[in-house]
């Protein structure tokens, strides 16, 4: 029997149900004093699973975060346990039903993505987990804030991090019993009785991606909710046995990859967000969208592919590599090239195909980054520019990279770590990325010296993300980290050789890479500048 709701709760009248289940149900509620209106979530007091209760104690460290709800008030009233939060709009799962259960559109996946990383990253920086990650709890809000995602329902939440010591959980091999959902809770947690942490809030979010990208989602979640052990068994071996790269069939690799890095991710590890986010920022970039995160619903029909005039009004992938060949054929190179540094096992110099890369000059809209002009001339370039091509940070640092590999002099190398600077100045994305590193190997490379080989500082993924820190020791690192790169900074334009420019760049490296989200601050892009100034001086 449903219990009988009242008409009012506290200062609240209660008006329609917005949703209701078997914990409670949640009503638009209208304060009788303000008029301000809420979303009143009631369950009975002596409910078997008092959620409410649970979710009452999540709710003040979680406010003031981005997408999550205010909390306005809560208590107990009239035999119900009452939380009084902002009133916001659809949920996911409403919406991906209005659509027939059949695929969600790209762009909009890429933004569930990115946005529910944040949540996620936010909600971890407090010490809680959701653990109850699905499209029903991740809703829409209402206008003028209908493009933000908000994380609801922390009945199932759980605190990672001990708030008297600030330490992280213990593992253990006790089997536990499973809390969280069906569908999208981890493998680790739902099928192997693990005890969860911040991976398995990404894994959840994986598989809640994965499903919304495929034709009837995951096979698992088709036959309902399962009734009987037997059901539920079969359901959790069939989440068990499938591989990453059957769900992943046919999607684009990032979904992939992403599923099998949250499942890599060890118990106390901190996930990469940033990295994840710029990740499916590019994919989103690459499949023509917008550089942005916001969740438009209904989605626009096609992609709305940004390039300038002098190109095609679609420019795959294809095309801009076609474009670029183009532009490189109609080179002439004849000027001969010095050797970078004093060095007598100098530098190999690349065929001249490879020296005859295109330099980039500025980003052509300060606002926007991922424009840029392959040109066919040097820094004074007054030649017309041969074409304009939208370029993701990606793969503009990469093209960065090699051409910091293929410079000849110090002059070269200059204007190339000046146009990395410029893109980590200009990009929305503040956090060194893995071709950000690449790009910093292969300087400290010519700088320290061309000719050997040097272990990359951090161009693999895998060693990403290895901070299984506190929340005390943050604020310590935080400041650790200013403090070097100041000192970089300031000191950079004293550097007397290409071998102390290698130094610091390296010193760069580490202090960012040390760094929680591996932003990129002024400093570190004053250092950048600092270092190629000094490089163009340099004898
Ligand atoms: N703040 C809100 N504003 C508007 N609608 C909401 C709000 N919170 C929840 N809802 C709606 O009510 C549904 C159930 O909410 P919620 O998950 O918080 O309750 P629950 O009782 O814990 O549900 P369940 O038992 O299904 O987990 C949501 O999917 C959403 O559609």
């Amino acid at each position: 029997m449903p219990p009988q709701y009242p008409q009012r709760i506290g200062n609240w009248w209660l008006g329609d149900c917005l949703g209701s289940g078997y914990s409670g149900a949640i009503f638009k509620a209208t304060n009788i004093y303000t008029h301000e209106v809420v979303a009143l979530k009631l369950q009975e007091l002596d409910h078997e699973c008092p959620t409410n209760r649970y979710e009452r104690g999540f709710y003040p460290s979680l406010q003031g975060g981005e997408g999550m709800p205010t909390l306005y008030a809560s208590g107990v009233e009239a035999g119900f346990d009452f939380l009084a939060i902002s009133l916001l709009g659809s949920s996911l799962d409403s919406l991906y039903r209005k659509i027939g259960r059949n695929i969600m559109d790209l762009r909009s996946v890429c933004c569930i993505a990115m946005q529910v990383i944040s949540r996620l990253e936010f909600m971890h920086s407090r010490g809680i987990l959701h653990r109850d990650i699905q499209l029903g709890n991740c809703v829409i809000g209402l206008p003028p804030d209908e493009k933000k995602i908000y994380m609801i329902d922390f009945g199932f939440s759980k605190r990672y991090i001990d708030p008297r010591t600030g330490m992280h959980i213990e593992e253990s091999n006790k089997k536990r019993d499973f809390i969280g959902n069906y569908w999208f809770t981890s493998v680790k947690v739902h099928c192997k009785g693990k005890i969860p942490t911040r991976r398995d809030d990404m894994e959840a979010l994986a598989l809640m991606l994965i499903h919304l990208l495929t034709p009837g989602g995951l096979s698992w979640t088709r036959n309902g909710v399962p009734k009987t052990d037997a059901a539920h068994n079969r359901l959790k071996r069939e989440k068990l046995a499938a591989k990453s790269e059957d769900l992943c069939r046919g999607l684009p690799d990032v979904f992939e990859e992403f599923l099998r890095y949250c499942r890599r991710l060890k118990f106390a590890e901190r996930p990469d967000y940033e990295e994840w986010r710029e990740r499916f920022m590019d994919l989103a970039v690459n499949s023509g969208y917008p550089e942005d995160d916001v969740f438009v619903w209904p989605p626009q029909a096609e992609p709305s592919v940004h390039v300038t005039p002098t190109k095609p009004p679609h420019s795959g992938n294809l095309q801009r590599l076609e474009g670029i060949l183009k532009d490189l054929a109609e080179l002439k190179l004849t000027e001969p090239r010095q050797v970078l540094g004093v060095r007598a096992n100098a530098i190999n110099v690349p065929n001249a195909q490879k020296a005859a890369r295109p330099k980039k000059a500025k980003a052509t809209d300060p606002g926007d980054a991922s424009v840029i002009v392959i040109s066919t001339d040097g820094e004074n370039d007054t030649a017309p520019k041969a074409a304009a091509v939208r370029l993701t940070k990606a793969e503009q640092l990469t093209e960065l990279t090699s051409m910091a590999q293929d410079a000849t002099d110090n002059v070269m190398l200059a204007r190339v770590v000046r146009q990395f600077a410029e893109v980590l100045e200009t990009s929305k994305s503040k956090s060194l990325t893995k071709e950000g590193f690449a790009f910093l190997d292969a300087l400290y490379k010519q700088l320290a010296d061309p000719s050997v080989y040097v272990v990359p500082m951090r161009t693999s993924r895998t060693r990403s993300g290895t901070q299984q820190e506190a929340a005390p020791n943050e604020a310590d690192a935080r400041r650790a980290k200013m403090d070097k790169l100041f000192s970089l900074r300031r000191d950079v334009g004293t550097a007397k050789s290409n071998r102390m420019l290698a130094k610091m760049a390296s010193e760069f490296g580490v202090c960012i890479d040390k760094s929680r989200g591996r932003t990129i601050t002024k400093d570190a892009v004053g250092f950048l500048y600092g270092l190629a100034d000094r490089l163009r001086v340099m004898p």
